[in-house]
């Protein structure tokens, strides 16, 4: 399974999360805007539909830069999950899916219930945006 998530980073270095629904997998946990790939679609493109499906915002493909990728058994499926950080888009973001929405410094997502092909992602998160 193909998923792709983005890591929204707003101009004080914090990173948003939204917390999954009741009634789907893993709900309650803190995760990264995205959802799965379709058939036909590129990666960027299935991003940038769930960007405005989620939240509301527009986003440009070439906003979205990939920064790392986690794979590892989900249930019964292998989850390849492609993270991307985007640094613009067009719009605030609206809860239109998630339970809440929230703005963390990455280092703050360490106190966080996320998935756990998530939890690479903090340091990776860390260190891209220590950088600036
Ligand atoms: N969006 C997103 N999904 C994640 C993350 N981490 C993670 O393990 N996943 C898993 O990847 C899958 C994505 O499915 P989804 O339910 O968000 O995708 P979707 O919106 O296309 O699903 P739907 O067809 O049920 O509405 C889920 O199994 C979810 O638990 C993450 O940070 N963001």
């Amino acid at each position: 399974m193909l998923v792709v998530a983005a890591a929204l980073v707003d101009r004080a270095g914090r990173v948003l999360v939204q917390r999954r629904p009741p009634g789907k997998a893993l709900a309650g946990l803190w995760e990264f805007p995205g959802g799965k790939v379709e058939p036909g679609e590129t990666p960027e493109a299935a991003l940038v539909r769930e960007l405005e499906e989620e939240l509301g915002v527009v986003v440009a493909p070439t906003a979205l830069t990939p920064l790392t990728f986690a794979s590892e058994p989900l249930a019964d499926r292998h989850l390849l999950l492609l993270l991307y950080l985007c640094r613009v888009w067009a719009g605030e973001p609206q809860a239109l899916d998630a339970t809440a929405l929230a703005w963390h410094a990455p280092a703050a997502l360490r106190g966080l219930e996320m998935p756990p092909a998530d939890l690479p992602f903090i340091p990776a998160l860390e260190t891209a945006l220590a950088r600036g």
